[in-house]
């Protein structure tokens, strides 16, 4: 990073407030530099530059020229890949290789998917024949909602970024981001990529700050904004959802999961137990996708708990750039107490704990980081807190089951409904009790494998709306329909 100092990025500038709070990392406690906090009046600016760019240059853009500048933002972040690297590395604390494969590789990727689906969106057209024989013909048209907030959240930060800002932008919207305050760097980074790429003043704006009280919620409750769209936890989505129903605004909404994996004995074995790795530890569970919930069947349960223990104990915890690095901290300390509260409530609540449970000792300045260990519980009964809250961190309770019909009610019986992952090695049964999950994606012998063109969200408690491609679009556009008499 340029500067230890993260500045907000108001109609085309770089500009600081008074208040300030400090990025801290989670991998030893240190603070990395400052961040500003924006109140109310610089929210407010930030609005209406966003207001003022849709009936400046910005509003004049064709659908090709937005999809022109999007593949220059994506040229933009690849040209500073490593210092995305860097920024999302220091203020997550993950591994260096998860950066580079997965976050900074997808910010690049949602630019590119969403230059390529706006060149190609059309319209709707109809035809009707009316009473009096006369054809009449309908067509829809595309046009921006006008200021759309972006409210972020701290686990994907550029990857969940890019996902709403490429989109919003591609649809000719203006935008003012919000990153959480846990990770203010890659948007700041963003920001910097955005002015080189010649993104017209006002197209895109950046706030620092928190929640509650500040630039979050000045933002949601601002009334020139004129949709939002938000990822983060669930209870926040309500608060949101409140601040919108002033002034009726659209919203869209990826919140928290409570999200089970099923594995049948005719599995893949060795695929199952590391596709369940995966989706518990990835990120050190903080992936909304991730499985707090792992049902086995029944006659090869205790040689999957067995297998997965193993696993879990091979995982190596570390610094970021560790040669073979796989998990590293918790976003914060705060996050932690969290964690570690469930660790605890899950020992009152009867778990057996097969393996971590704890955290980690390094015996240096890792001790003072947000490390815990991956950690697997068996033994708790479905109606848990642990088996009913989102932890979101690396744990995973394992419960054997006996047949289709009791493992599609235990996956259904829960307040949440974003995804589900199957092992299996019978498609017929995978695609028959596939579409009974309340879920809003299902992944058969697999998890994480993302086709950004499909719909992406969740049910209940997990979301609201649906994005991803053509899904995007339409939330990020105000369709009008035009019917013509000839
Ligand atoms: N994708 C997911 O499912 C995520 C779930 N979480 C869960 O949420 C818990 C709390 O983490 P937080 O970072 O505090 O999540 P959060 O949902 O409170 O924060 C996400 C974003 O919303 C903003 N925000 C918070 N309150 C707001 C309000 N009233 N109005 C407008 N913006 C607001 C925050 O500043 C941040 O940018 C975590 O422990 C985790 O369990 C957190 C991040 C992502
Ligand atoms: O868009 C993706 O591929 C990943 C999405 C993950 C989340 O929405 C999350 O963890 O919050």
């Amino acid at each position: 990073m340029s500067s230890t100092l993260l500045r907000h990025y108001i109609a085309g500038e770089f500009v600081s407030s008074e208040r300030t709070f400090a990025n801290v990392s989670p991998v030893d406690g240190r603070e990395l530099g400052q961040v500003c906090e924006a109140g109310q009046a610089q929210v407010n600016a930030a609005v209406e530059a966003a207001k003022a760019a849709q009936s400046g240059p910005w509003g004049g853009f064709s659908a090709a020229q937005r999809a022109d500048l999007l593949e220059r933002i994506a040229d933009g972040i690849e040209r500073r890949f490593d210092d995305f690297v860097a920024a999302e590395v220091a203020d997550t604390g993950r591994p260096v290789h998860q950066a580079r494969s997965l976050d900074v590789a997808r910010g690049v990727q949602n630019f590119r998917t969403f230059a390529g689906l706006v060149r190609q969106a059309g319209g709707e057209f109809f035809e009707m024949r009316t009473g009096d024989g006369s054809d009449v013909f309908s067509y829809t048209v595309r046009k921006p909602h006008g200021v759309v907030a972006i409210i972020s959240p701290w686990n994907l930060p550029l990857l969940l970024l890019t996902w709403k800002v490429a989109p919003a932008l591609a649809c000719g919207n203006s935008v003012v981001v919000k990153p959480s305050e846990d990770t203010p760097s890659s948007a700041t980074l963003l920001a910097e990529v955005m002015h080189e790429a010649g993104v017209p003043a006002g197209a895109f704006n950046l706030v620092h700050g928190f929640g509650p009280d500040s630039a979050g919620e000045f933002l949601t409750r601002n009334a020139d904004v004129d949709a939002i769209t938000f990822t983060g936890e669930s209870r926040t989505g309500s608060s949101i959802m409140r601040a919108a129903a002033e002034g009726v605004r659209d919203v869209s909404f990826e919140l928290g999961g409570k999200n089970a994996a099923v594995v049948f004995a005719d599995c893949d074995f060795d695929a199952a137990v590391a596709g369940v790795l995966r989706s518990s530890f990835t990120n050190s569970g903080q992936v909304c996708l991730c499985s707090e919930r792992v049902y086995v069947e029944r006659p090869i349960f205790e040689r999957f708990v067995a297998a997965l223990k193993a696993g879990a104990e091979a995982l190596k915890i570390g610094y970021p750039d560790e040669d073979g690095v796989n998990m590293g901290s918790l976003i914060s300390h705060k996050h932690r107490d969290k964690v570690l509260g469930y660790f605890e409530l899950a020992h009152q609540e009867g778990a057996t704990v097969v393996t971590g449970g704890g955290v980690p000792r390094f015996g240096d300045e890792r001790d003072n980081g947000a490390y815990v260990q991956p950690t697997i519980w068996t033994g708790l009964s479905d109606d848990a807190r642990c088996m009913r809250e989102e932890v979101f961190g690396p744990v995973c309770h394992v419960a054997p089951f006996d047949s289709d019909d009791e493992v599609v009610r235990r996956v259904n019986d829960s307040a949440y409904g974003l995804a589900t992952a199957l092992w299996t090695r019978n498609l017929g049964r995978a695609h028959r009790i596939s579409r009974q999950f309340r879920v809003g994606m299902v992944w058969v012998n697999t998890w994480f494998l993302r086709d950004l063109r499909t719909p992406f969200g969740g049910a209940r408690l997990s979301g609201l709306g649906r994005e991803g491609g053509r899904h995007s679009l339409d939330f990020y556009s105000e369709i009008t329909t035009v019917c013509v008499n000839p």
